[in-house]
């Protein structure tokens, strides 16, 4: 495809366009006051009991999200227009569904997302689909400012002119745009590319690869939002997950669902996927990658079994005086006695307990039942039973069975665990003293995200042992079963037995509709919290979908943790292997999916890819190029769809004016409009930010890409987009990073306008395509 410059949008039809988009609006105010009217009433109903409270909550949910869902839509409401051979009225197709008042079968504006809408961004000349012409509106508030058309006949003289884009000129205008620091929905300009990736089926593991800027992160949110729209009910049960590589990430993503109407998904990166832990302290990453591989789920289940103990030597309890002995044998006993009943760590624990109860009141019955003739021990089955209730009330019996079979949090395993040589030893048989060093640390060490997995990992083999609170809960259910059969008797017994005619006697009383069962049902708590609210505070929660970000980047522990999260394998994996930073992250989607997932072509999982760069110009995409080619990926840089002129430089300064020439570049490209990403090697991450703060006041180290300049390492730039990239010490981020070069092409790759770098020392030959300055 050729790179193409913005066409001139014209003007023709403004005037009656303006008539139909003035008569949606109108429209979307008055359904938007009938919900509010619905919503004040279900707020005003008052609940007699928890299943109407559950009801209230359900409908004030429903009617607040489309409230959510309506205003969103505010804001460029009807963007486009279907004109087909065989309708006599234009279809017009915009954020959200619009239906007639009369309730006439065409609706007045179709959802995006449904299927009547997709020849908006998939008809093309050769497969037009019906459509005649496709008309591009373009609002500011509520006033149309421009239409744009293309007619999709084969016979038009300007055919041979286009590029094949969809809406060409309004998505170039799309991209030109400049940047706020937080990324915008594309649902004017989806191409038809990303369009099918976006509408796939939802069943099985989808791969998307695409090179920088193919439009990935924006097609996987999309595509959250299609299979919202599409699946409602079904997610709305079981939730969507959206994964992304940092916070930063995160938060430069947050606006684009709720633009779409869409508020009710799960957005997490891997340090905050543990509900209740955020783990998001920096690490080595050869720390990380050691944590991140396979072999550490043998690793977690050696730690656990390593607290199964067996004794070095007998103990001696002494149970009201009498001293009885505890033997390695009686430890192994009841070691497997355990093991046989769970495979779970503390679930088994009772049964652990249980059997080192029998075995010393065995002995103690031996010693205070014994016969000094010679004959059978002379306690009855009573004495014994005492007996054993003795031991088991001892609290020197309880401490034998916490030093032998602790209960065990996660945590508490990987703490001792990481803190104890002797331990890390035992569970890490076989490895190089080299890799075991690595996993050492103290015990108040902060969690990183390669933490998370393992944490996950040992709660599978940990289980919990919630006996207690089965019981509570069991009496707390019969306490409400009492309750509510007094509260049935009362009724009961408050009716009138003076029937005075036949019809009375007939009368339903609430006993005769209701057992005290289902009335205690009735009364049992409702949970009232969203879906999304309870699948985040669930470990254990499985999504109806989940999709990943960067997936690139994810460890074979990490895989393991959303494999489980998602047992229907119902996923979307966006990313690029040519961009992978981490050395535990993926060189080939084989190589990580294939373990888990099986072969590709048996169906185990589905490739597509994105092949055009709408993000970086041709001009800084031409340097990149060179550098991926010098890093030996196999992957070829996606073409870029525009140019903008302007040549990326190098700039070469001494060593010890790095910083200072940073930030003066930095503060020269901060004038320009737009926002600005310095990316530097993680050894000159505090320098340069340092420097650049002195001249740029508002430049901050990441978080908030709204405030001011960031300073970045290329790991924390991965995702992320900038008017204007200055990149310090290239050779500096070739021989940090594990994947230098694909960390050097990620920096290279976040600029939407303007690129510029700053060289100690020579200039790398794969960067030789840089203006010198
Ligand atoms: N069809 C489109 N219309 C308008 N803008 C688009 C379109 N597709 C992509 N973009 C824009 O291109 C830029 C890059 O998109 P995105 O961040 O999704 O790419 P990516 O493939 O995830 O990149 P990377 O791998 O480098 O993180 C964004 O600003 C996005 O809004």
């Amino acid at each position: 495809m050729s790179t193409v410059r913005p066409a001139e949008p014209h003007d023709d039809g403004i005037a009656a366009e303006q008539i139909y988009v003035t008569g949606l609006h109108q429209r979307l105010d008055e359904v938007r006051a009938r919900t509010v009217t619905r919503l004040a009433e279900a707020l005003a109903t008052v609940p007699h009991n928890p299943q109407a409270i559950g009801e209230r909550e359900a409908a004030v949910e429903l009617h607040a999200q489309r409230i959510v869902a309506l205003d969103a839509a505010e804001s460029g409401l009807c963007f486009g227009r279907l004109d087909r051979h065989d309708g006599d009225r234009p279809r017009y197709v915009g954020r959200i569904g619009l239906g007639a008042e009369d309730g006439r079968e065409e609706p007045l504006l179709v959802d995006w997302r449904a299927p009547a809408a997709q020849p908006f961004y998939t008809a093309t000349p050769l497969h037009d689909q019906g459509v005649r012409r496709r008309r591009h509106i373009r609002t500011r508030g509520r006033t149309v400012v421009s239409v744009t058309d293309e007619t999709l006949d084969l016979d038009d003289p300007d055919l041979a002119q286009r590029s094949g884009l969809a809406g060409e000129s309004v998505l170039l205008a799309a991209l030109n745009a400049t940047r706020t620091g937080r990324m915008s929905d594309i649902v004017r300009t989806i191409q038809a590319e990303q369009d099918r990736i976006i509408r796939a089926d939802h069943r099985g593991v989808l791969v998307v690869q695409g090179g920088p800027g193919t439009g990935k992160t924006a097609v996987a949110l999309h595509r959250a939002a299609y299979l919202l729209y599409t699946h409602r009910e079904r997610l709305a049960r079981s939730g969507l997950l959206i994964v992304g590589p940092s916070p930063t990430f995160l938060t430069y993503i947050a606006d684009v669902l709720p633009s779409l109407g869409e508020t009710g998904v799960v957005l997490a990166d891997l340090g905050s996927l543990r509900p209740g832990l955020t783990a998001h302290a920096p690490e080595r990453p050869e720390v990380a990658e050691v944590k991140g591989r396979a072999t550490m789920v043998a690793v977690v289940a050696a730690a656990v079994r390593g607290r199964q103990a067996v004794l070095d030597q007998p103990a001696t309890l002494t149970i009201d005086g009498t001293p009885v002995r505890f033997t390695k044998a009686d430890a192994a006993r009841a070691r497997s006695r355990a093991r046989t009943v769970s495979r779970l760590h503390n679930e088994a624990r009772p049964a652990f307990a249980r059997a080192v109860v029998d075995l010393v009141a065995q002995k103690y019955t031996d010693v205070l039942g014994q016969n000094v003739l010679g004959g059978a021990n002379l306690l009855g089955s009573g004495d014994r039973a005492a007996l054993r209730q003795e031991v088991a009330a001892e609290p020197a019996v309880h401490a034998l069975v916490d030093r032998l079979w602790p209960r065990l949090t996660a945590e508490r395993l990987l703490r001792d665990l990481f803190a104890s040589p002797q331990r890390l030893a035992a569970a890490t048989r076989g490895w190089s003293d080299a890799d075991r060093a690595l996993l050492a640390r103290p015990t108040a060490a902060p969690w990183t995200p390669a933490d998370i997995p393992l944490l996950e990992e040992a709660d599978e083999l940990l289980g919990v042992d919630d006996s207690a609170q089965r019981s509570a809960a069991r009496r707390e259910r019969d306490r409400r079963l009492r309750d509510a059969q007094e509260t049935l008797d009362l009724l009961h017994g408050s009716r009138s037995t003076d029937w005075e005619t036949e019809d009375e006697s007939e009368e339903l009383s609430a006993g005769d509709l209701l057992d005290a069962e289902g009335l205690a049902d009735r009364q049992e708590e409702r949970d009232t919290r969203s879906t999304a609210q309870r699948a985040a505070a669930d470990r254990t929660w499985t999504y109806g979908h989940v999709i990943v970000d960067e997936a690139q980047e994810l460890s074979a522990m990490a895989w393991r943790v959303l494999l489980r999260r998602c047992p229907t394998r119902s996923m979307t994996l966006v990313g690029d292997v040519a961009q992978t930073g981490s050395a535990a992250g993926a060189s080939s989607w084989a190589e990580v999916l294939e373990p888990a997932l099986g072969p590709r072509d048996r169906q185990g999982w589905r490739l597509v890819e994105l092949t055009v760069n709408y993000r970086t110009p041709a001009e800084i995409m031409e340097v990149a190029a060179e550098v991926l080619a010098a890093g030996g990926a196999d992957a070829s840089a996606a073409e870029s769809v525009r140019s903008t002129g302007e040549r990326p430089w190098a700039r070469q300064v001494a060593e010890e004016q790095v910083a200072d020439a940073v930030a003066a570049d930095a503060a020269g490209l901060d004038a320009a409009e737009g926002t600005l990403a310095v990316i530097v090697p993680r050894s000159r991450l505090t320098a340069v930010t340092e420097a650049v703060r002195a001249r740029v006041p508002s430049a901050t180290a990441d978080g908030d890409l709204t405030a001011g300049p960031v300073v970045l390492t290329p790991e924390a730039s991965k995702g992320l987009e900038f008017d204007s990239v200055l990149v310090a010490d290239p050779v500096g981020i070739l021989t940090e990073g594990v994947r230098g070069h694909n960390d050097l092409y990620v920096a290279l790759t976040r600029a939407t306008q303007r690129l510029g770098v700053v060289h100690p020392g020579g200039l790398p030959p794969e960067l030789k395509g840089l203006d010198p300055r």
